[in-house]
């Protein structure tokens, strides 16, 4: 996977031509086609992962609706789109909500949870279905970070750990089932008889290495500086194991928040877009699952034409004279450096 460095606590620095809300699968490609049409961009997002709901919730999944790929796992087609993006001069800042949205002089100044600010001349909002606040397990809450997450994006990172999976949706299941082969050991830990996962994931799971445990809950995580056990009742039963590693798959609440605040017209919780993907506010576009106009359809192939509609649109805003087509990238490659020489992506 290429770098993506999070700047978390850094100022933004200067102005840049398109600031992108968001960096789920629709973010990411609006950052791609800004660098095509030579215009600099920032990508922010309230997650420490680019990918969106694909690294949220299903990275380990194959995908097979996506255009030109077969068959694709959630994390590789993040990876590609990283990638993709990586000759350009895109930033990424993550790990830090945008909040609020406000017109400047040639632009609009976005700021951030954490005081920051980025001044661009053009933004697409490519928030999906807003922030994804994870559903916490209260006993393993001093524990985030030093042990506990929410999300597995690189199964690798707990090789040779002891791992408890706690949930019982697709999520918890997959996580499990990709951990298996690298932990230690594997636990999963859900509160039902029964998973509500895929019907074929289960069985997989049942046929697999990792320990399942149902009607059972995680009631104490101990633990000197990093999780080091985890205590689970079942029933009567009260037992304990040892767990490097505690991931609460419990699902996500999700809503738009400050987007919702902008003075942006919304349909059902949703941006309200023009067949240019631009919303009531002159040089703000949105596009992906958080756009709405008749007929739209919640797929990432979807996102990304209107992610690439937006960009070229912005790109006759903030250059008048320039032709709302681009040239072909088969032709040309305008705006990249060298792409032999070009590292991946760049830092804020
Ligand atoms: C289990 C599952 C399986 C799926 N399978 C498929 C499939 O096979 N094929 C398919 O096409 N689609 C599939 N989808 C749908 C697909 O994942 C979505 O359509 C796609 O992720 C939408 O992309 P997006 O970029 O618009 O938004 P998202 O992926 O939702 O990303 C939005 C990003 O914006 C960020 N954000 C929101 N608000 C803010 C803010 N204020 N400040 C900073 N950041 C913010 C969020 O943190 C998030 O990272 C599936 C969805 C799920 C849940």
């Amino acid at each position: 996977m290429p770098a993506v460095v999070s700047a978390v606590g850094r100022p933004a620095g200067a102005a840049v031509d398109v600031a992108v809300v968001g960096a789920g699968p629709a973010g990411l490609y609006a950052a791609y086609y800004a660098g095509f049409r030579g215009l600099s961009a920032v990508v922010v997002d309230a997650l420490d992962e680019p990918g969106g709901q694909v690294s949220a919730l299903y990275p380990e999944k194959l995908l097979y609706d996506v255009a030109g790929h077969p068959a694709v796992k959630g994390r590789q087609l993040i990876d590609n789109l990283l990638e993709q993006a990586a000759p350009f001069e895109t930033r990424y800042l993550l790990g830090r909500a945008v909040v609020g949205l406000a017109r400047r002089t040639g632009g609009w100044t976005l700021s951030t949870d954490d005081g920051g600010r980025v001044d661009a001349g053009a933004v697409v909002i490519a928030a999906g279905l807003g922030r994804f606040v994870p559903r916490r397990l209260p006993c393993s809450v001093p524990y985030e970070g030093r042990g506990v997450a929410y999300h597995v994006p690189r199964p690798e990172a707990h090789a040779g750990r002891d791992v408890v999976v706690v949930g019982g949706g697709d999520s918890a299941v997959d996580w499990a089932l990709a951990l298996a082969p690298l932990a230690r050991s594997t636990t999963l830990v859900h509160r039902r008889g029964t998973f509500r996962a895929h019907e074929y994931s289960v069985r997989q799971l049942y046929a697999s290495a990792v320990r399942v445990v149902t009607d059972a809950e995680v009631v104490a995580c101990h633990g000197a500086q990093r999780l080091e056990q985890v205590q689970i009742r079942r029933g009567e039963e009260v037992f304990t194991l040892p767990a490097q590693a505690l991931v609460a798959a419990l699902g996500f609440t999700s809503g738009l928040g400050p987007v919702a605040e902008w003075g942006i017209d919304l349909e059902h919780r949703r941006i309200r877009v023009d067949r240019c993907m631009s919303t009531n506010l002159p040089g703000v576009y949105a596009v992906g699952d958080v756009c709405a106009y008749p007929g739209r359809v919640p797929l990432i192939t979807v996102g990304f034409g209107e992610a690439g509609t937006a960009v070229n649109h912005a790109a006759v805003t903030l250059r008048p004279g320039e032709r709302l087509a681009p040239e072909h990238s088969s032709d040309a490659f305008p705006g990249a450096r060298d792409r032999a020489t070009v590292p991946s992506v760049s830092a804020a």
